[in-house]
C-alpha cells in the first residue's frame, strides 16, 4: 500500500474528474478503482496513479463500499493537499506510437448517454485533427486536438464504440434525418465512420502532383478562379478535357475544347465507371473522366478540376491524392459590391451564402483548405499559395492512401 500526495487543483475541469482521474466501483467487492488517468491531467503529470490502482483511503477516510459520487464529493470539498492511499496495479503500456485521426462527424460528450464520465469527454467537430494517445480501453479512447493550446486529453468514443452505437440505433429507431441522442450528428448513417486515420505526407519530387479540386456553391466563382489560374500559368496548370454528347460547334476541335462522343459511347463510359463526375446540361451529357485527369498528370502538369461535393468520394484515391479547396462566398453585402455580372439578383447572393453554409456543414471534413472569394485578385493569389502548399509542404492525408494495393 503506497500513500500518495496530490495537490488539489482548483481548475473546474479537474474538480469534476478528481484531479484528472475517473473512478469506478466494483459492485461485487465494493472496491473503488482508478478507471482511467486522463493524459495531460493533474494525476498523469504526477505519474503516481495508474488505471486499475485500488483506492483504499482518501485523506484518511476508507473508501471501500462508498459510491464513487461520494468519493468525488469528498475530493471536491478538500482544500490543498489530498492524501490517497492506493494499492498499485502494474501499469499497462499506452500506445507506443500515437495515432492521428481526422474527425468525420461532430461529437458532443454532453449529449452522449453512453460516455462513462461526460466531464472527461472531449467535444470535436468534423475536420478536427485528433491525436489518439490511449487506446487501451476498446470503447473509449483518450485524445487531444492537434493545434490546440491544451495538452490535456479527453475521452472520445473509439471506432468500435461508434459502430456499436450506430448498429444499436439502426435497429431501435425509425428513420431520423439527424440524431443527437448519441452525441454524434448524423449517427444514423451506418456506413459513416467517426474518424479517419491520417498520416503526415510530404510529396516526393518524383511523385505525380496532387490533384487540385475546387468545390463551392454555384455562382461563387469556382470556374472563374480555375480559368484565371490556368490562363496565368498554362505551363504549370491544366484542366482535363471533358466529354460531351453535344455536337461540335464551328471552330471547336475534338480533344481540345471537349472530347465529342455519341450518347451510346457516353452511356458505355458511365456503366464502366470511367467518370469522376458526370451530369446533364441543356439536354446534353457532360463528364470528367479519370483518364483525362491522368493525361494531365502524365504531362507533368498540375490538374485542377471543379467538382460537385457528392462526387468527392470518386477522387479520394491513393493515385490522385486530391487536395480539396472549398471556395466560400464573402457576405451577401460584399458580393453585391464585387459581382458586376448583371445576371445576379439580390436573392442570388443570399442563396449562394445559404448553399455554402449547407455544403460546408455537410462536407467540411474533406476540405484541406478554405478560400473566401472576395476580391478576385486576392483570391487568385490565395489559390496559388494553397496549391503550392499542397504540392511542397507536408499535409495530413488518409492513411489508407499508403496501404498496399492488395489490401
Ligand atoms: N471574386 C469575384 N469578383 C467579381 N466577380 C466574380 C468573382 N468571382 C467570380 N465572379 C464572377 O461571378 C460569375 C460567376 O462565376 P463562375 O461562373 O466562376 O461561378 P461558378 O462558381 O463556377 O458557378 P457555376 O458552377 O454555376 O458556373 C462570373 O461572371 C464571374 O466572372
Amino acid at each position: 500500500v503506497s500513500p500518495l500526495h496530490l495537490i488539489h487543483n482548483q481548475d473546474p475541469w479537474n474538480d469534476s474528474l478528481i484531479g484528472g482521474v475517473t473512478i469506478r466501483k466494483n459492485e461485487r467487492t465494493g472496491n473503488i478503482f482508478i478507471a482511467r488517468v486522463i493524459h495531460g491531467g493533474l494525476a498523469d503529470r504526477s505519474g503516481l496513479l495508474h488505471p486499475g490502482d485500488k483506492l483504499v483511503e482518501v485523506n484518511g477516510q476508507k473508501v471501500r463500499g462508498l459510491q464513487p459520487e461520494r468519493v468525488i464529493q469528498t475530493l471536491v470539498q478538500s482544500q490543498g493537499n489530498i492524501l490517497f492511499k492506493v494499492i498499485p496495479n502494474s501499469p499497462q503500456p499506452a500506445n507506443s506510437q500515437p495515432l492521428y485521426m481526422r474527425a468525420m462527424v461532430d461529437y458532443s460528450p454532453l449529449q452522449d448517454p453512453a460516455i462513462p464520465c461526460p466531464d472527461a469527454g472531449m467535444a470535436f467537430s468534423k475536420g478536427d485533427l485528433l491525436e489518439i494517445v490511449d487506446q487501451r480501453d476498446i470503447r473509449w479512447w483518450q485524445a487531444r486536438k492537434l493545434h490546440s493550446a491544451s495538452l490535456c486529453c479527453g475521452l472520445i468514443p473509439s471506432t468500435n464504440q461508434f459502430r456499436y452505437k450506430q448498429r444499436e440505433l439502426w435497429w431501435s429507431q425509425p428513420y431520423q434525418p439527424s440524431c443527437y441522442s448519441c452525441g454524434v450528428s448524423s449517427c444514423y448513417n451506418t456506413s459513416a465512420t467517426i474518424c479517419e486515420e491520417v498520416l503526415h505526407y510530404q510529396r516526393h519530387i518524383d511523385d505525380p502532383p496532387r490533384l487540385i479540386v475546387l468545390i463551392g456553391p454555384s455562382g461563387v466563382g469556382v470556374n472563374e478562379l480555375r480559368r484565371r489560374l490556368i490562363k496565368i500559368n498554362p505551363n504549370t496548370y491544366q484542366g482535363p478535357i471533358s466529354y460531351t454528347t453535344r455536337s461540335q460547334k464551328m471552330g471547336e476541335k475534338n480533344g481540345r475544347e471537349y472530347n465529342f462522343v455519341t450518347k451510346e459511347v457516353f452511356a458505355y463510359m458511365v456503366v464502366n465507371h470511367k467518370f469522376l463526375e458526370y451530369g446533364e446540361h441543356n439536354g446534353h451529357m457532360y463528364g470528367t473522366s479519370l483518364d483525362s485527369v491522368k493525361d494531365v498528370l502524365d504531362n507533368g502538369k498540375i490538374c485542377v478540376i471543379d467538382l460537385e461535393p457528392h462526387c468527392i468520394h470518386s477522387v479520394r484515391t491513393k493515385t490522385l491524392k486530391p487536395y480539396i479547396i472549398f471556395v466560400r462566398p464573402p457576405s451577401p453585402a460584399r458580393m453585391r459590391q464585387t459581382r458586376k455580372d448583371p445576371h445576379f439578383l439580390d436573392k442570388d447572393f443570399e442563396e449562394i451564402e445559404e448553399a455554402s453554409r449547407t455544403m460546408e456543414a455537410k462536407h467540411r471534413q474533406y476540405f484541406d483548405c478554405v478560400i473566401v472569394n472576395d476580391d478576385l485578385q486576392d483570391s487568385c493569389m490565395d489559390l496559388f499559395t494553397a496549391i503550392q502548399h499542397a504540392q511542397e509542404e507536408p499535409q495530413w492525408i488518409p492513411a489508407s492512401w499508403f496501404a498496399p494495393d492488395h489490401l
